[in-house]
Protein backbone atom coordinates (compact mmCIF):
# COMPACT_ATOMS: atom_id res chain seq x y z
CA UNK A 1 0.00 0.00 0.00
CA UNK A 2 1.48 3.68 -0.85
CA UNK A 3 1.42 7.01 1.72
CA UNK A 4 1.03 10.08 -1.01
CA UNK A 5 2.11 12.31 0.37
CA UNK A 6 2.63 16.41 0.33
CA UNK A 7 5.17 17.52 -2.64
CA UNK A 8 7.68 19.79 -1.41
CA UNK A 9 7.49 18.38 2.26
CA UNK A 10 10.03 15.83 4.00
CA UNK A 11 7.07 12.86 3.49
CA UNK A 12 6.48 13.80 -0.50
CA UNK A 13 6.60 10.89 -3.14
CA UNK A 14 8.62 11.73 -5.34
CA UNK A 15 8.77 10.55 -9.38
CA UNK A 16 11.63 10.98 -11.45
CA UNK A 17 10.79 10.94 -14.78
CA UNK A 18 13.49 10.12 -17.27
CA UNK A 19 12.69 11.79 -20.77
CA UNK A 20 10.08 14.72 -20.75
CA UNK A 21 9.01 14.86 -23.96
CA UNK A 22 4.89 14.90 -24.92
CA UNK A 23 4.24 11.71 -23.45
CA UNK A 24 5.82 12.52 -19.93
CA UNK A 25 3.94 15.49 -19.66
CA UNK A 26 0.73 14.04 -19.76
CA UNK A 27 2.12 11.31 -16.79
CA UNK A 28 3.41 14.47 -14.75
CA UNK A 29 0.31 15.96 -14.81
CA UNK A 30 -1.76 12.86 -13.87
CA UNK A 31 0.95 12.50 -11.19
CA UNK A 32 0.59 16.16 -9.85
CA UNK A 33 -3.23 14.97 -9.70
CA UNK A 34 -2.08 12.84 -6.60
CA UNK A 35 -0.14 15.45 -4.68
CA UNK A 36 2.87 13.58 -6.45
CA UNK A 37 6.51 15.83 -6.36
CA UNK A 38 7.44 15.27 -9.98
CA UNK A 39 10.99 15.90 -10.98
CA UNK A 40 11.65 15.48 -15.11
CA UNK A 41 15.18 15.05 -16.76
CA UNK A 42 15.81 14.85 -20.52
CA UNK A 43 18.69 16.36 -22.66
CA UNK A 44 17.55 19.71 -23.42
CA UNK A 45 16.27 22.47 -21.34
CA UNK A 46 12.18 23.34 -21.25
CA UNK A 47 11.29 19.81 -22.58
CA UNK A 48 7.44 19.24 -21.95
CA UNK A 49 7.05 17.56 -19.09
CA UNK A 50 9.89 19.92 -17.37
CA UNK A 51 7.47 22.75 -17.86
CA UNK A 52 4.46 21.17 -15.47
CA UNK A 53 7.25 19.21 -13.17
CA UNK A 54 8.29 20.88 -9.77
CA UNK A 55 11.92 20.65 -10.96
CA UNK A 56 13.91 19.68 -13.79
CA UNK A 57 17.31 18.26 -14.68
CA UNK A 58 19.39 18.29 -18.13
CA UNK A 59 22.00 15.73 -18.74
CA UNK A 60 23.14 12.61 -21.16
CA UNK A 61 20.91 10.45 -19.86
CA UNK A 62 22.83 7.22 -22.09
CA UNK A 63 25.65 8.14 -19.26
CA UNK A 64 25.70 5.54 -16.60
CA UNK A 65 27.38 7.73 -14.30
CA UNK A 66 25.35 11.15 -14.99
CA UNK A 67 22.09 8.79 -14.51
CA UNK A 68 23.43 7.28 -11.30
CA UNK A 69 24.24 11.23 -9.82
CA UNK A 70 21.03 12.27 -10.53
CA UNK A 71 19.03 9.62 -8.84
CA UNK A 72 21.38 10.10 -5.78
CA UNK A 73 20.78 13.52 -5.35
CA UNK A 74 16.64 13.30 -6.10
CA UNK A 75 16.27 9.93 -4.15
CA UNK A 76 12.73 9.30 -5.87
CA UNK A 77 10.95 6.92 -4.83
CA UNK A 78 9.74 5.52 -8.38
CA UNK A 79 12.15 5.88 -11.26
CA UNK A 80 9.65 6.33 -14.72
CA UNK A 81 11.98 5.89 -18.00
CA UNK A 82 9.98 7.92 -20.65
CA UNK A 83 12.46 7.40 -23.72
CA UNK A 84 14.82 4.16 -24.66
CA UNK A 85 17.71 6.25 -24.90
CA UNK A 86 18.55 5.56 -21.27
CA UNK A 87 21.89 3.99 -20.14
CA UNK A 88 19.68 1.24 -18.82
CA UNK A 89 22.21 -1.16 -17.45
CA UNK A 90 22.98 1.64 -14.69
CA UNK A 91 19.20 1.26 -13.87
CA UNK A 92 19.60 -2.87 -13.76
CA UNK A 93 22.66 -1.88 -11.66
CA UNK A 94 20.75 0.21 -9.17
CA UNK A 95 17.73 -1.86 -9.47
CA UNK A 96 19.56 -4.58 -7.86
CA UNK A 97 21.35 -2.16 -5.11
CA UNK A 98 17.49 -0.88 -3.99
CA UNK A 99 16.77 -4.68 -3.89
CA UNK A 100 20.21 -5.70 -1.76
CA UNK A 101 19.61 -2.76 0.56
CA UNK A 102 15.89 -3.99 1.25
CA UNK A 103 14.67 -0.73 -0.21
CA UNK A 104 11.65 -0.02 -1.78
CA UNK A 105 12.55 2.43 -4.66
CA UNK A 106 11.24 1.18 -8.00
CA UNK A 107 12.16 1.00 -11.91
CA UNK A 108 8.77 1.35 -14.25
CA UNK A 109 7.80 -1.05 -14.80
CA UNK A 110 11.16 -3.39 -14.30
CA UNK A 111 14.96 -2.42 -14.99
CA UNK A 112 14.87 -5.52 -17.64
CA UNK A 113 12.04 -4.18 -18.97
CA UNK A 114 13.72 -1.01 -19.64
CA UNK A 115 17.22 -2.66 -21.08
CA UNK A 116 15.02 -5.17 -23.11
CA UNK A 117 13.06 -2.79 -24.70
CA UNK A 118 16.29 -0.33 -25.91
CA UNK A 119 17.54 -2.77 -28.17
CA UNK A 120 15.41 -4.39 -30.67
CA UNK A 121 17.88 -7.72 -30.32
CA UNK A 122 16.91 -7.88 -26.50
CA UNK A 123 12.77 -7.65 -26.90
CA UNK A 124 13.05 -9.31 -30.51
CA UNK A 125 14.74 -12.49 -29.34
CA UNK A 126 12.81 -12.63 -25.97
CA UNK A 127 9.31 -12.45 -27.84
CA UNK A 128 10.56 -14.96 -30.89
CA UNK A 129 12.79 -17.33 -29.06
CA UNK A 130 12.29 -17.42 -25.32
CA UNK A 131 8.43 -17.06 -25.84
CA UNK A 132 7.61 -18.73 -29.21
CA UNK A 133 5.65 -15.99 -30.64
CA UNK A 134 4.86 -15.08 -34.11
CA UNK A 135 6.87 -12.34 -35.70
CA UNK A 136 8.58 -11.08 -38.75
CA UNK A 137 11.76 -13.02 -40.04
CA UNK A 138 14.65 -11.41 -38.60
CA UNK A 139 18.50 -11.09 -38.63
CA UNK A 140 20.91 -9.12 -36.87
CA UNK A 141 24.32 -7.87 -38.56
CA UNK A 142 27.17 -5.81 -37.61
CA UNK A 143 29.30 -5.43 -41.07
CA UNK A 144 27.86 -4.61 -44.34
CA UNK A 145 28.63 -7.98 -45.95
CA UNK A 146 26.75 -9.52 -43.05
CA UNK A 147 23.82 -7.50 -43.93
CA UNK A 148 23.91 -7.87 -48.03
CA UNK A 149 23.85 -11.69 -47.24
CA UNK A 150 21.24 -11.28 -44.98
CA UNK A 151 19.05 -9.60 -47.62
CA UNK A 152 19.40 -11.82 -49.89
CA UNK A 153 18.25 -14.56 -47.25
CA UNK A 154 15.49 -12.74 -46.10
CA UNK A 155 14.50 -11.41 -49.68
CA UNK A 156 12.94 -8.39 -50.76
CA UNK A 157 10.65 -6.52 -49.38
CA UNK A 158 12.48 -5.85 -46.31
CA UNK A 159 13.10 -3.74 -43.00
CA UNK A 160 16.35 -2.79 -42.28
CA UNK A 161 16.84 -0.81 -38.42
CA UNK A 162 19.24 0.32 -35.86
CA UNK A 163 18.98 -1.91 -32.64
CA UNK A 164 19.10 1.56 -31.12
CA UNK A 165 16.58 3.89 -32.92
CA UNK A 166 12.87 4.91 -32.66
CA UNK A 167 10.04 7.22 -34.20
CA UNK A 168 11.44 5.05 -37.51
CA UNK A 169 14.94 6.80 -37.31
CA UNK A 170 17.46 4.88 -39.44
CA UNK A 171 15.01 2.70 -40.59
CA UNK A 172 14.24 1.95 -45.04
CA UNK A 173 12.11 -0.54 -46.60
CA UNK A 174 14.33 -2.04 -48.86
CA UNK A 175 12.02 -2.98 -52.51
CA UNK A 176 14.65 -3.70 -54.49
CA UNK A 177 18.58 -4.18 -54.80
CA UNK A 178 19.25 -0.51 -55.75
CA UNK A 179 17.77 0.39 -52.05
CA UNK A 180 20.19 -2.11 -50.42
CA UNK A 181 23.34 -0.41 -49.81
CA UNK A 182 21.17 3.18 -49.16
CA UNK A 183 19.56 1.14 -46.20
CA UNK A 184 22.97 -0.06 -44.48
CA UNK A 185 24.38 3.66 -44.66
CA UNK A 186 20.91 4.98 -43.57
CA UNK A 187 21.00 2.58 -40.50
CA UNK A 188 24.31 3.42 -40.11
CA UNK A 189 23.79 7.13 -39.39
CA UNK A 190 20.15 7.22 -37.70
CA UNK A 191 20.32 5.24 -34.49
CA UNK A 192 20.66 6.47 -31.46
CA UNK A 193 23.68 5.46 -30.44
CA UNK A 194 25.76 5.88 -34.30
CA UNK A 195 26.97 3.05 -36.35
CA UNK A 196 25.89 -0.52 -35.49
CA UNK A 197 24.02 -3.67 -35.03
CA UNK A 198 21.12 -3.33 -37.12
CA UNK A 199 18.33 -5.81 -37.74
CA UNK A 200 17.10 -6.65 -40.98
CA UNK A 201 12.91 -7.81 -40.81
CA UNK A 202 11.09 -9.70 -43.66
CA UNK A 203 8.28 -7.52 -45.23
CA UNK A 204 4.82 -8.11 -42.62
CA UNK A 205 2.07 -7.70 -45.61
CA UNK A 206 -0.64 -7.25 -42.56
CA UNK A 207 -3.85 -5.36 -43.74
CA UNK A 208 -3.75 -3.11 -40.23
CA UNK A 209 -1.78 -2.72 -37.19
CA UNK A 210 -2.34 -2.20 -33.68
CA UNK A 211 -1.19 -0.95 -30.49
CA UNK A 212 -2.75 -2.77 -27.75
CA UNK A 213 -2.36 -0.69 -24.50
CA UNK A 214 -1.85 -3.06 -21.79
CA UNK A 215 -1.62 -1.95 -18.09
CA UNK A 216 -0.57 -4.15 -15.89
CA UNK A 217 -1.52 -2.83 -11.85
CA UNK A 218 -1.89 -4.62 -8.51
CA UNK A 219 -5.37 -5.85 -9.60
CA UNK A 220 -4.07 -7.85 -12.44
CA UNK A 221 -3.79 -7.32 -16.39
CA UNK A 222 -6.10 -4.96 -18.14
CA UNK A 223 -6.48 -4.09 -21.89
CA UNK A 224 -7.69 -1.27 -23.52
CA UNK A 225 -9.45 -1.56 -27.04
CA UNK A 226 -7.23 -1.76 -29.61
CA UNK A 227 -5.75 1.59 -31.39
CA UNK A 228 -5.78 1.04 -34.99
CA UNK A 229 -2.98 3.31 -36.39
CA UNK A 230 -0.97 4.54 -39.82
CA UNK A 231 2.41 5.13 -39.74
CA UNK A 232 4.71 7.37 -42.63
CA UNK A 233 8.85 6.75 -42.62
CA UNK A 234 8.12 4.92 -39.36
CA UNK A 235 6.62 7.48 -37.71
CA UNK A 236 2.80 7.47 -36.19
CA UNK A 237 0.75 10.20 -37.78
CA UNK A 238 -2.69 9.12 -37.17
CA UNK A 239 -4.25 6.81 -34.95
CA UNK A 240 -8.24 5.48 -33.84
CA UNK A 241 -9.75 3.45 -31.42
CA UNK A 242 -11.36 1.15 -31.42
CA UNK A 243 -10.33 -0.56 -34.63
CA UNK A 244 -12.51 -3.54 -35.45
CA UNK A 245 -11.35 -6.88 -35.26
CA UNK A 246 -12.37 -10.45 -35.97
CA UNK A 247 -12.66 -12.06 -32.25
CA UNK A 248 -10.09 -14.32 -32.91
CA UNK A 249 -7.64 -11.44 -33.74
CA UNK A 250 -8.46 -9.50 -30.96
CA UNK A 251 -7.82 -13.16 -28.47
CA UNK A 252 -4.65 -13.54 -29.90
CA UNK A 253 -3.75 -10.00 -29.61
CA UNK A 254 -4.74 -10.27 -26.21
CA UNK A 255 -2.67 -13.50 -25.70
CA UNK A 256 0.09 -12.17 -27.42
CA UNK A 257 0.04 -9.00 -24.48
CA UNK A 258 -0.31 -10.51 -21.89
CA UNK A 259 2.65 -13.11 -22.62
CA UNK A 260 5.26 -10.74 -23.19
CA UNK A 261 4.09 -8.18 -20.50
CA UNK A 262 3.75 -10.81 -18.08
CA UNK A 263 7.46 -11.87 -18.81
CA UNK A 264 8.79 -8.16 -18.84
CA UNK A 265 6.27 -7.75 -15.31
CA UNK A 266 5.89 -4.56 -13.27
CA UNK A 267 3.25 -2.28 -13.05
CA UNK A 268 2.35 0.62 -15.72
CA UNK A 269 1.07 0.80 -19.23
CA UNK A 270 2.56 -1.32 -22.09
CA UNK A 271 2.04 -0.40 -25.47
CA UNK A 272 2.13 -3.83 -27.64
CA UNK A 273 2.76 -2.98 -31.22
CA UNK A 274 0.49 -6.02 -33.72
CA UNK A 275 0.58 -6.22 -37.58
CA UNK A 276 -2.76 -8.04 -37.98
CA UNK A 277 -4.15 -9.89 -41.14
CA UNK A 278 -7.08 -12.21 -40.98
CA UNK A 279 -7.18 -13.88 -37.86
CA UNK A 280 -3.18 -13.96 -38.02
CA UNK A 281 -1.95 -11.80 -35.21
CA UNK A 282 2.46 -10.88 -35.49
CA UNK A 283 4.23 -9.36 -32.68
CA UNK A 284 6.16 -6.03 -33.56
CA UNK A 285 7.59 -4.28 -30.29
CA UNK A 286 6.95 -3.32 -26.99
CA UNK A 287 7.15 0.30 -25.21
CA UNK A 288 7.16 -0.67 -21.63
CA UNK A 289 5.58 2.64 -21.05
CA UNK A 290 2.50 4.91 -22.91
CA UNK A 291 2.61 4.81 -26.68
CA UNK A 292 2.75 7.85 -28.52
CA UNK A 293 -0.58 6.01 -31.02
CA UNK A 294 -2.32 6.06 -27.54
CA UNK A 295 -2.39 9.88 -27.14
CA UNK A 296 -5.82 8.91 -28.49
CA UNK A 297 -6.89 8.05 -25.38
CA UNK A 298 -6.57 11.77 -24.30
CA UNK A 299 -10.18 11.59 -25.95
CA UNK A 300 -11.46 7.96 -26.22
CA UNK A 301 -11.24 7.09 -22.16
CA UNK A 302 -12.54 8.15 -19.25
CA UNK A 303 -8.69 7.31 -18.06
CA UNK A 304 -6.19 8.17 -20.42
CA UNK A 305 -3.38 5.87 -20.79
CA UNK A 306 -1.45 8.66 -19.11
CA UNK A 307 -3.68 8.51 -16.19
CA UNK A 308 -3.32 4.54 -16.16
CA UNK A 309 0.35 4.52 -16.04
CA UNK A 310 0.00 7.24 -12.98
CA UNK A 311 -3.07 5.01 -11.40
CA UNK A 312 -1.12 1.59 -12.14
CA UNK A 313 2.86 2.45 -11.21
CA UNK A 314 1.58 4.59 -7.99
CA UNK A 315 -0.04 0.68 -6.87
CA UNK A 316 -3.60 2.36 -7.09
CA UNK A 317 -6.52 0.50 -8.37
CA UNK A 318 -8.00 0.13 -11.83
CA UNK A 319 -11.34 -1.36 -11.53
CA UNK A 320 -12.53 -0.22 -15.10
CA UNK A 321 -11.71 1.22 -18.41
CA UNK A 322 -14.66 3.58 -20.05
CA UNK A 323 -14.32 3.93 -23.61
CA UNK A 324 -16.00 6.74 -25.37
CA UNK A 325 -16.45 5.16 -28.75
CA UNK A 326 -15.37 5.75 -32.37
CA UNK A 327 -12.03 8.19 -31.89
CA UNK A 328 -8.79 9.67 -33.57
CA UNK A 329 -5.99 11.18 -32.81
CA UNK A 330 -3.89 13.20 -35.97
CA UNK A 331 -0.19 13.95 -35.01
CA UNK A 332 1.16 17.48 -36.26
CA UNK A 333 4.43 17.91 -37.10
CA UNK A 334 6.68 21.46 -38.17
CA UNK A 335 9.11 21.07 -40.82
CA UNK A 336 12.05 23.36 -40.15
CA UNK A 337 14.13 25.33 -37.91
CA UNK A 338 13.08 27.80 -35.45
CA UNK A 339 10.99 28.05 -32.39
CA UNK A 340 7.36 27.18 -33.33
CA UNK A 341 4.00 29.77 -33.03
CA UNK A 342 0.33 28.23 -33.49
CA UNK A 343 -1.93 30.39 -35.12
CA UNK A 344 -5.32 28.66 -36.69
CA UNK A 345 -5.85 27.31 -33.06
CA UNK A 346 -9.58 28.77 -32.73
CA UNK A 347 -10.35 27.35 -36.46
CA UNK A 348 -8.72 23.95 -35.09
CA UNK A 349 -11.29 24.11 -32.37
CA UNK A 350 -14.77 25.38 -34.09
CA UNK A 351 -16.05 21.82 -34.59
CA UNK A 352 -17.62 19.94 -31.15
CA UNK A 353 -16.11 17.03 -30.09
CA UNK A 354 -12.51 18.05 -31.08
CA UNK A 355 -9.40 18.99 -29.13
CA UNK A 356 -5.83 19.74 -29.28
CA UNK A 357 -2.25 19.48 -27.41
CA UNK A 358 0.12 21.79 -27.78
CA UNK A 359 3.14 19.81 -26.82
CA UNK A 360 5.58 23.63 -25.76
CA UNK A 361 8.34 21.66 -27.07
CA UNK A 362 11.34 25.00 -27.42
CA UNK A 363 12.92 24.35 -30.87
CA UNK A 364 12.21 22.24 -34.15
CA UNK A 365 15.44 21.29 -36.27
CA UNK A 366 14.35 19.46 -39.54
CA UNK A 367 11.08 17.51 -38.52
CA UNK A 368 9.69 17.59 -34.79
CA UNK A 369 6.01 16.94 -33.56
CA UNK A 370 4.73 19.42 -32.14
CA UNK A 371 1.22 18.81 -31.32
CA UNK A 372 -1.34 16.64 -31.40
CA UNK A 373 -5.43 16.76 -32.74
CA UNK A 374 -7.75 14.51 -31.00
CA UNK A 375 -11.84 14.04 -32.36
CA UNK A 376 -14.70 12.05 -31.26
CA UNK A 377 -17.12 11.00 -34.18
CA UNK A 378 -20.18 8.88 -35.07
CA UNK A 379 -17.58 6.57 -37.05
CA UNK A 380 -13.61 6.14 -37.33
CA UNK A 381 -13.82 7.53 -40.55
CA UNK A 382 -15.27 10.77 -39.55
CA UNK A 383 -13.49 10.81 -35.93
CA UNK A 384 -10.26 10.55 -38.52
CA UNK A 385 -11.67 13.18 -40.70
CA UNK A 386 -12.41 15.76 -37.97
CA UNK A 387 -8.96 14.96 -36.35
CA UNK A 388 -7.12 15.69 -39.70
CA UNK A 389 -9.23 18.74 -40.69
CA UNK A 390 -8.19 20.40 -37.05
CA UNK A 391 -5.10 19.11 -37.84
CA UNK A 392 -4.51 21.30 -41.14
CA UNK A 393 -6.30 24.10 -39.92
CA UNK A 394 -3.53 24.60 -37.59
CA UNK A 395 -0.61 27.18 -39.00
CA UNK A 396 2.83 27.21 -37.36
CA UNK A 397 5.48 29.21 -37.91
CA UNK A 398 9.13 28.53 -36.74
CA UNK A 399 10.63 31.87 -35.57
N1 LIG B 1 8.73 -6.10 -40.52
C1 LIG B 1 7.86 -5.15 -40.87
N2 LIG B 1 6.93 -5.40 -41.84
C2 LIG B 1 6.06 -4.44 -42.22
N3 LIG B 1 6.05 -3.20 -41.72
C3 LIG B 1 6.93 -2.90 -40.77
C4 LIG B 1 7.88 -3.85 -40.29
N4 LIG B 1 8.64 -3.25 -39.34
C5 LIG B 1 8.17 -2.00 -39.23
N5 LIG B 1 7.15 -1.77 -40.07
C6 LIG B 1 6.39 -0.50 -40.21
O1 LIG B 1 7.18 0.56 -39.69
C7 LIG B 1 6.58 1.09 -38.49
C8 LIG B 1 7.66 1.49 -37.50
O2 LIG B 1 8.41 0.36 -37.14
P1 LIG B 1 8.92 0.17 -35.64
O3 LIG B 1 7.76 0.28 -34.72
O4 LIG B 1 9.74 -1.04 -35.56
O5 LIG B 1 9.85 1.47 -35.55
P2 LIG B 1 10.23 2.37 -34.32
O6 LIG B 1 11.36 3.19 -34.81
O7 LIG B 1 10.42 1.53 -33.14
O8 LIG B 1 8.99 3.31 -34.15
P3 LIG B 1 8.31 3.79 -32.75
O9 LIG B 1 9.42 4.15 -31.84
O10 LIG B 1 7.50 4.98 -33.19
O11 LIG B 1 7.46 2.66 -32.30
C9 LIG B 1 5.66 -0.01 -38.01
O12 LIG B 1 4.64 0.51 -37.17
C10 LIG B 1 5.15 -0.57 -39.33
O13 LIG B 1 4.18 0.29 -39.91
N1 LIG C 1 7.72 6.95 -30.47
C1 LIG C 1 8.26 7.40 -29.23
C2 LIG C 1 7.65 8.74 -28.82
O1 LIG C 1 6.70 9.20 -29.40
N2 LIG C 1 8.20 9.34 -27.76
C3 LIG C 1 7.79 10.64 -27.29
O2 LIG C 1 8.44 11.64 -28.05
C4 LIG C 1 9.37 12.36 -27.24
C5 LIG C 1 10.61 12.73 -28.00
O3 LIG C 1 10.25 13.70 -28.93
P1 LIG C 1 11.38 14.55 -29.71
O4 LIG C 1 12.10 13.57 -30.57
O5 LIG C 1 10.57 15.56 -30.48
O6 LIG C 1 12.28 15.16 -28.66
C6 LIG C 1 9.64 11.46 -26.05
O7 LIG C 1 10.13 12.18 -24.95
C7 LIG C 1 8.27 10.85 -25.86
O8 LIG C 1 7.41 11.73 -25.18
MG1 LIG D 1 7.05 1.01 -33.21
Amino acid sequence: MVTLGTPLSPHAFRVLLLGSGELGKEVAIELQRYGVEVIAADRYADAPAMQVAHRSHVLDMLDGGAVRALIALERPNLIVPEIEAIHTQTLVELEREFHARGSDVRVIPTARAARLTMDREGIRRLAAETLGLPTSKYRFVDTLEDYRAAVAEIGVPCVVKPVMSSSGKGQSLVRNEGDVDPAWDYAQTGGRAGAGRVIVEGFVDFEYEITLLTVRHVGGTTFCAPIGHLQRDGDYRESWQPQPMSARALERAQEISRAITDDLGGWGVFGVELFVKGDEVWFSEVSPRPHDTGLVTLISQDLSEFALHARAILGLPVPAIRQYGPSASCAVLAHGHGVPAFEGVDAALMQADTQLRLFGKPRVEGHRRVAVTLALGDGIEQARERARDAAAALKIELR
